[in-house]
């Protein structure tokens, strides 16, 4: 059985993991680390009222007393780079759902788990629905070059734009530049700043905030007298559930760096 750490056991994500894994036969739950909610009676917080396990303040402790095979992380796009050279300098696997790491953190950390002959598993969304999104818009993007993004995400997460938004026009930038052709330009003249959102690779990305939303993504390509909207929806967190456990189960045959779910799918 793999042992599995979840770091940040008492989010939003953090708690579905933990149910996961524990459901999971093939899958030993040996723990929970957070910073919000710490100690004997903080089980209940990962979600699981029986859990019976506390949940610890430190992730180096955690990792020297529970010893896993794998850690998976959903924290906070502060914490996580971080938190990643911590689980490679143990030798442990790891699998990042936490967005916010910079290419340049993710080579990084790379070249660290392959020094360190661990592996790491990063991918801004564990969503199959959300992956083929992105696959497809990246196919349009060929034929359709005049191309927006809109996210919309809950009131609380913490980042803006999201790693999806950001993994997508990262995607749509390289197949245009494959393809050999270009997007209209913008003569849009901004006479308030951030009116026509913010740009990643060229493509404009529009962040929307609201209570009732959880994680939704409009990929809008304008044509010639038409235009195709590709649009995801998760509206339910377990949506990113049966990503997570593949992950962890697959992490350990991929040395050093694998970035997005479509690697393993
Ligand atoms: N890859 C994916 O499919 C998905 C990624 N995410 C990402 O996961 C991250 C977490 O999202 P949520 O669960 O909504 O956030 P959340 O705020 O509900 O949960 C994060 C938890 O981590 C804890 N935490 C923060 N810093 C920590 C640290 N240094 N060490 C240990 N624990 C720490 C917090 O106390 C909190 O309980 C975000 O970056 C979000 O964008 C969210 C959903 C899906
Ligand atoms: O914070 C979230 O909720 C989500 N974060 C990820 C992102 O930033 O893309 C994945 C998903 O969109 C949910």
């Amino acid at each position: 059985m793999l042992k599995v750490l979840v770091n940040g056991a008492d989010g939003r994500m953090g708690s579905q993991v933990v149910k996961a894994v524990y459901d999971d036969k093939e899958l030993e739950l040996v723990g929970g680390v957070s910073i919000s909610h710490v100690g004997e009676d903080a089980g209940v917080f990962a979600g699981l009222g029986t859990l019976g396990m506390p949940i610890r303040a430190g992730l180096g402790q955690a990792l020297d007393d529970l010893k896993p095979d794998v850690v998976v992380d959903f924290t906070s796009p502060k914490a996580i780079f971080e938190n990643a050279k911590t689980v490679i300098e143990h030798g442990v696997n790891m699998v990042v759902g936490t967005t916010g790491l910079t290419a340049e953190q993710r080579t990084e950390l790379g070249k660290l788990a392959e020094a360190k002959k661990t592996s790491i598993f990063i991918a801004p969304n564990f969503g199959l629905g959300a992956v083929l999104m992105m696959k497809i818009s990246t196919e349009v993007a060929k034929y359709l070059p005049d191309v927006e993004i809109i996210e919309m995400h809950h009131n609380n997460k913490l980042d803006a734009p999201s790693g999806t938004a950001i993994m997508t026009a990262n995607q749509i930038a390289a197949a245009r530049k494959e393809a050999g052709i270009e997007p209209a330009p913008d003569k849009t003249h901004e006479s308030l700043d951030g009116a026509r959102g913010a740009k990643v690779d060229g493509i404009t990305i529009h962040s929307v905030r609201l209570p009732g939303y959880v994680a939704h993504q409009q990929v809008l390509f304008g044509g010639y007298g038409e235009y195709l909207t590709i649009r995801h929806d998760s509206i339910d967190r377990k949506s990113f559930m049966p990503g997570v456990i593949l992950a962890v189960k697959k992490v350990g045959s991929y040395p050093g760096l694998t970035f997005g779910l479509e690697n393993f799918l």
